[in-house]
Formats: structure tokens, sequence, C-alpha cells
């Protein structure tokens, strides 16, 4: 969205199919979820026009009768009218198909040939149960404020989006579109911006010709930049750009993470809003950002655990996952969960005060598998119990026995799962004795920041030391400085 919402949200009005494979209860969070999204967005979300189909209508997304509700709340036609139907053309058509391979080196550049007529048909409605109607009923309220936009919980096709501007008669946004447009306003490092720009502009590019009326809705919030109003040749130049600009920073961030290696390192994981960084606040005092809202953090932040340890514990904030996330955001991100990969435990943080949390820790679970990050070992945290009573909290005890069930807001759950980070680590270590001429006392803190000294002597060689830390660490300090013994831990 190009401008700031103003005070009062503006109301926009929800649409939702619901296939055969997703139940009621799953249809009406995912309904409930978008509408938490439009509302980090600045709107608010006055009514719900859902239907039951097998399948998006590939002309507008909803059948005839649908539509024809949806119109009636935002005061458009009704229908695509057969001379405003959508056009394209071969270019364009080749454009988003090369889009959905992902071959961005085949883009075509636009050919300016004539546009085709193409068939956009407004079909019937083709509901698979009788309580459709029902359905939509709810959420309609004729004496509401009339919505001034359309959120759709589904990524559409181009054409689609325009369709149903056409027959609704104000700005239709996907739910890609949402989850762009909060990311583009949430990103506050220099890298976040770039890969959400990355994204933006893929998710764009096809979407930029003949969007009539459309142009400034597209143009995303504060892009002052303008390139969006760059034909796509420009667009492609600026990818272009940014990726190598990413790449560079990635190769300075994959060098800290070097540096870094042999430290002891836990991230913490898992759906936006489910309270990662709260925690990450409560265990090293951070200042991170915490906020109720959808993807509040874009930023990796990597901070030590804090009454210090030695050796010491970085713990990282990361990036919230969100069912349904657009590839290229996914893609985008990718770096930043570089950080969960190389971490040596992840904390999946779920907020159990929320009935849809295992598939939220199931989406999560998908994404971390995707890269590689499953055979990290892992620990589950059950988070926001304080939400909970009693009998439910009993409950996810039986049924988790292996989780940790805590409040991010009390101060003794934190020092218990501080207690259990360290635990992990303790298990892993391995002890050694180091020998330390006087000629070498000056690397002494290289010792004490990755070990836990256990005994300290002095002789006439210099000083030995009996260290116990991450066999990485040990490893390399035992062919520094020459070493007597080493035993296992
Ligand atoms: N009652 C309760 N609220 C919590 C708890 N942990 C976090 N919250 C609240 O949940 C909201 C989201 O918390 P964040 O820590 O920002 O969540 P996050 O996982 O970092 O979210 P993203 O950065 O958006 O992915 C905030 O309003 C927190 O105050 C908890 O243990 N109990
Ligand atoms: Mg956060």
């Amino acid at each position: 969205m190009s401008k700031t919402p103003p005070p009062s949200r503006p109301p926009v009005v929800l649409v939702g199919v619901q296939f055969p494979t997703v139940s009621d209860t799953e249809h009406a969070a995912d309904l409930a979820e978008l509408k938490r999204l439009v509302h980090t967005l600045g709107y608010d979300a006055v009514a719900t026009v859902s239907q039951r189909r097998g399948a998006l209508a590939t002309g507008t997304v909803l059948g005839k009768g649908k539509l024809k509700d949806l119109a009636a709340l935002t005061g458009g036609p009704g229908v695509v009218s057969s001379g405003a139907r959508d056009r394209t053309s071969k270019a364009r058509a080749k454009w988003e198909a090369t889009q959905e391979e992902g071959a961005e080196e085949a883009t075509p550049e636009p050919t300016g040939e004539a546009p085709e007529e193409v068939d956009a048909p407004v079909e019937e409605d083709e509901d698979f149960d009788a309580e459709d109607e029902e359905a939509s009923e709810t959420g309609l309220d004729a004496s509401g404020p009339r919505p001034t936009m359309v959120v759709v919980d589904h990524e559409l096709s181009p054409s689609q989006l325009r369709n149903l501007e056409k027959a609704t008669g104000v700005p239709v946004m996907d739910r890609t579109g949402v989850i762009v447009d909060i990311f583009h306003r949430h990103a506050r490092s220099h890298e976040a911006r770039m890969q959400v720009e990355i994204a933006r502009l893929s998710y764009l590019a096809p979407r930029l010709r003949e969007s009539s009326g459309g142009s400034e809705r597209q143009q995303g919030r504060g892009s002052g930049d303008s390139a969006v109003e760059l034909d796509r040749r420009k667009i492609r130049d600026r990818l272009a750009e940014l990726r190598a600009g990413l790449a560079a920073i990635e190769k300075e961030q994959d060098q800290r993470r070097y540096a870094r290696r042999e430290q002891l390192r836990v991230a913490l994981v898992g759906y936006t809003n489910a309270g990662k960084s709260s925690l990450m606040r409560a265990l090293t005092g951070s200042e991170v950002l915490v906020a109720d809202q959808l993807f509040a953090t874009l930023d990796t932040t990597v901070r030590a655990l804090h009454p210090e340890t030695r050796p010491r514990v970085l713990v990282s904030d990361t990036v919230g996952f969100i069912q349904k996330l657009p590839h290229d955001l996914v893609a985008s991100f990718r770096s930043t969960l570089d950080e969960a990969l190389e971490a040596s435990l992840l904390l999946y943080v779920v907020d159990a005060s929320d009935p849809t949390w295992p598939s939220q820790l199931e989406v999560t679970r998908t994404v971390l598998r995707e890269i590689g990050a499953d055979v990290v070992p892992s620990k589950l945290l059950l988070n926001k119990c304080d939400r909970l009573d009693e009998a439910a909290r009993d409950a996810l005890r039986a049924e988790y026995p292996d989780a940790v069930l805590l409040s991010a807001h009390r101060l003794e759950d934190v020092a218990g799962l501080r207690l259990d980070i360290l635990r992990f680590f303790e298990a892993s270590m391995v002890e050694a004795q180091l020998n330390i001429p006087y000629s070498s006392q000056g690397r002494i803190g290289e010792v004490y920041e990755h070990t836990t000294v256990l005994a300290e002597e002095y002789d006439e060689h210099g000083r030995k030391l009996r260290v116990r830390g991450l066999p990485a660490a040990i490893a390399r300090l035992t062919r520094a400085f020459p070493v007597e013994q080493t035993e296992q831990g």
C-alpha cells in the first residue's frame, strides 16, 4: 500500500475459499490469521465472504453468485464485463511462465505484441456443500462501513487480481501481497530491506502491466525509490544489483558466523508471534523488539546468554514463519535461517495458548527441514502457558513430556530454560589439560572465552589449565598449546 493508512482503519472485506481438504476449524483459523495480517497492515476487516469450492475459479476466484455478494458489499458491478476482461499478451504469458519456473534469466523483454483477448469466464457457483450459503452469510454486515478493499486469502494470478478489481470496483490484494507489504514495512536492517525488495519486485513485476488504476496501490508503502514504476528490464537490473549486494553482505556474515563457529549457539525459531523475541529479551537482557503483531522481527539478532557463562552461549532470534509463506520470501530469508542451521540447539517456540499451535509448529518444521536444519538437536518450548489454566497445562505436560512448558514473562521459567540450555551444552563438552607457556600468556583470554576453566596451576614453564569445552574448541586449543592428556568429560 502506498499510503499510510489514516488513523481510522480503512475497512476491508476478506475473501476465503475453503477447499474440500480443509476443515471448518482450519478454514476459520486461516481467515482469523488473515484478519490479523491485515490488521498489522493498518486495516480493519469488517466482513468475510467465504465459499466452498474444489479450486479457485480460474477467472474470478469466486463463483458467479458469491462474486455478486462480494460486489454488493463493495459497490462494484459484480461481473467482469466482457469488454473489460483481462487482456494479456504472449510476452506476458511467457513472463509468467518463466517466473513460475524461477528461470529469470529467460525473462523476455516486453515485445509490444498486440494484446490477445483471454477468456476470463465467471464460473457458476460450484459449491460442494449446501451449507455454503450459510457460511457466507456469517461476517456480512450490511449496516457496517463499506469495505474499500478486498483481501483474498490465496495467492492470485495477475489476471485474477484484475478481474476481481473490475467486478468489485475496489483494489484487491492477495495474501502474498499482504505479507510482502508487512515485510516491507517492518524491514529495518540494510540486509532485510534488500531481501524484502527482492521479494517485492519479484512479486510485483508480473503484475505491473495493464494494472490500470491499481498502479498506485501496487507500489507498496514508502517506495520512494520508485523502482516498481520502471519497466521490467529495469526491475530485472535492479534485482541483479540487489542480489549482488546481498551476496556481499552474506559473505561478511558467513565470516562472522565462521568466527563464532566454536561458540555455543542456540537459535529461537517458530511461527510469527510465538514469543521468540520475548524469550530472547528474557534470556539475554537485550532490547530486541517485542510486539503483538505479525512479523515484528525480520532480522536475526545474536546476543550472549545473560548473566554470562563461561564459555559464552550465544542466542539468536530469527524471522518468524507463517503458513503459505510466499516462496520468494522464504528464498530471500534463507540466509537469516542459516543462523538456525549452524546452531547446536534449536528452540522451537510455539504459542501454546493458540489452539492451532500444532499446525504452526508443523509449518516451522517443514521450512527448517527444507533447509536441512532438521538434523540439529532441538527442544520444544510451549510458551505463553500463563494464558492456560492448570488443567490445560497438565494435559500438555502429559502429552509432551519432553517439552518445556513456560512463559516468557515469568522469571523463574526463563531461569529454568537457561539451565536447560546450559545442561544441554554440558552434556556435549569434553575435558582437556592445556599447558600455556609464560610466553603465550597473552592468549589466555581465548581459553577463558571458549572453555570453562576447572583448575589452574603454575610451574616454572607456565600455566597448567584443566578446561572443559565443546569438542571443536578443545581440539583447536589443544593444537595451539602442548597437551599432557585429554579425556572424555
Ligand atoms: N501472555 C504472554 N504473552 C507473551 C508471552 N511471550 C510473548 N508474549 C506476547 O506475544 C506477542 C509476540 O511476542 P514476540 O516476542 O514479539 O513474538 P515473536 O515470536 O518474536 O514474533 P515475530 O517477531 O513477529 O515473529 C507480544 O505481545 C508478547 O508480549 C508469554 O509467555 N505470555
Ligand atoms: Mg520477534
